[in-house]
């Protein structure tokens, strides 16, 4: 039987909603429920609908419009996305905490491409406390950004930061997407999460100090931020692999779990480029047949959204498709050899975590970014680059996967996987500096 903890503190928890911005915050926001703080995680009505929501332990989930119901059926820019949602779900916001006078909540945890939420909770008597899903070396170049100490577009070829590594152009966050429409609206979002922050009472970061030292420190100078991450392995010791429990997206079935169990030990590339990043439809045929050339073993997610891009009839002899996977469950099973990723930044922290070599394919924004602290700073993986034509090609997919499985550098990039490994585990145990953070927050918070 548990010991039973006195409720102290109540924190609203927002994340802003998509999968790779709710997943870091809802393991943060359980594990201060664990420590005995009364959490409601507030998501939207309209993805209420459509989320599989199970296991989220002793959290209260609760429901707040961000007017999607009442958008018309034409798709929304980005920019109207967002302008929308500050203006509906902040009002929807400002009536909840108006609202629950029976059971106040002291802090409102809100994702930091929300500032506005911050606004919201001061005016009401709050403290308000930005949590950053993305690394510490890129939320410190979106600072840069807004200071105009870095210039956009981008007008050096090679640039120089305070406690970064020399970063290239093709290093630095890829604001130009057609998801995007405008690289203004990335540079927008950004940099807007610095416009208030020194209003924030505590800043979160879902990154660990061993993996970002200098530059962590470097933020730290200047604002309360605490690391707590990677918050997905906070969860761990009595919640093996329920971490992600408000899914988007659906594993159909299982069947993938006892193909992997039957692989042999390291034999298995994984392939995923997480829940928003689409590869265009000639980049995936050169992936489908790059990876069937490399002659490994690959499990590949491939959204029902993409499916229509892999080749006619592709039914590979040593390849698994699915839809969507438990991703942390697959990391961690020994059947994988390396994961090919999108690095999205909770990727990359959970193959770290599990000591999974990386081969990077980056897409847009911090990814870029993401990978080069991988292939270069980290030295955890390799890049695939980019062809004359500027696609990645089948042949250099093949090389790339024989590198990291089984070729030169295989031993190299996995030590260093697996000395990242032990350092992420000891910065969440008892003692470790996110472990420390996260209990210095919660003494506060309850005092
Ligand atoms: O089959 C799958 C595929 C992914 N995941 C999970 O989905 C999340 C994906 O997150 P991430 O790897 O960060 O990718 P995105 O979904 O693309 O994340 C968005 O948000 C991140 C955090 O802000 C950014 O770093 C990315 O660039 C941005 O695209 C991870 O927790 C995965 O474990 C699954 O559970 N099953």
């Amino acid at each position: 039987m548990g010991v039973a903890t006195i409720t102290k503190s109540h924190v609203l928890v927002v994340p802003f909603p998509a999968q790779g911005h709710i997943n870091p915050v809802l393991a943060f926001a359980k594990r201060l429920a664990s420590e005995g703080i009364k959490v409601t995680f507030i998501i939207t009505t309209n993805m209420s609908k459509s989320a599989k929501i199970s296991d989220c332990g002793s959290i209260t989930i609760d429901y707040i419009s961000d007017g999607s119901e009442e958008q018309v059926k034409e798709p929304e820019t980005i920019e109207a996305y967002h302008k929308r949602i500050k203006a509906v779900f902040s009002a929807n916001l400002a009536d909840f905490i108006q609202s629950s006078l029976g059971s106040p909540a002291k802090l409102v945890i809100y994702d930091s491409l929300m500032p506005w939420v911050l606004d919201v909770a001061q005016e009401r008597g709050l403290l308000g406390a930005p949590f950053f899903t993305l690394s510490g070396a890129v939320n410190s170049i979106s600072y840069h950004l807004k200071q105009g100490s870095l210039k956009f577009p981008y007008e050096d070829s090679a640039v120089s930061l305070p406690a970064l590594p020399t970063l290239q152009i093709n290093d630095l966050p890829h604001l130009s997407h057609p998801f995007m429409r405008s690289s203004l609206t990335a540079l927008k979002l950004y940099v807007g999460q610095f416009l208030n922050l020194e209003r924030a009472d505590w800043i979160f970061i879902n990154t660990f100090d061993m993996l970002e030292k200098e530059v962590v420190e470097w933020m730290a100078s200047r604002w309360p931020i605490k690391t707590v991450g990677p918050t997905f392995l906070l969860q761990q010791k009595d919640d093996k692999f329920s971490n992600h429990t408000i899914n988007l997206f659906e594993a159909k079935h299982d069947s993938y779990k006892e193909w992997l169990d039957s692989r042999e030990i390291g034999s298995v590339v994984y392939v995923s480029f997480g829940s928003i990043a689409s590869p265009g439809k000639e980049e995936m045929e050169e992936m489908a047949l790059g990876l069937i050339k490399s002659n490994c073993y690959f499990l590949w997610v491939v959204r029902s959204s993409e499916m229509d891009m892999l080749p006619e009839n592709f039914n590979p002899e040593k390849g698994l498709i699915v839809e969507w996977c438990n991703q942390v469950e697959v990391l961690a099973h020994r059947a994988l050899a390396c994961f090919m990723s999108h690095c999205g930044w909770n990727s990359i922290l959970e193959a770290v975590s599990y000591g999974v070599p990386l081969i990077t394919m980056p897409q847009w924004t911090d990814q870029t970014t993401n990978a080069k602290f991988v292939e270069d700073v980290w030295g955890v993986g390799v890049g695939i680059r980019v062809g004359q034509n500027g696609i990645i090609g089948r042949e250099e997919i093949a090389m790339c996967i024989e590198q990291v499985v089984g070729g030169e550098r295989s031993i190299e990039l996995k030590r260093n996987a697996c000395n990242f490994k032990k350092l992420a585990n000891e910065a969440v145990e008892y003692g470790g500096t996110s472990a420390n953070n996260i209990q210095d927050f919660v003494s506060k918070l309850m005092s």
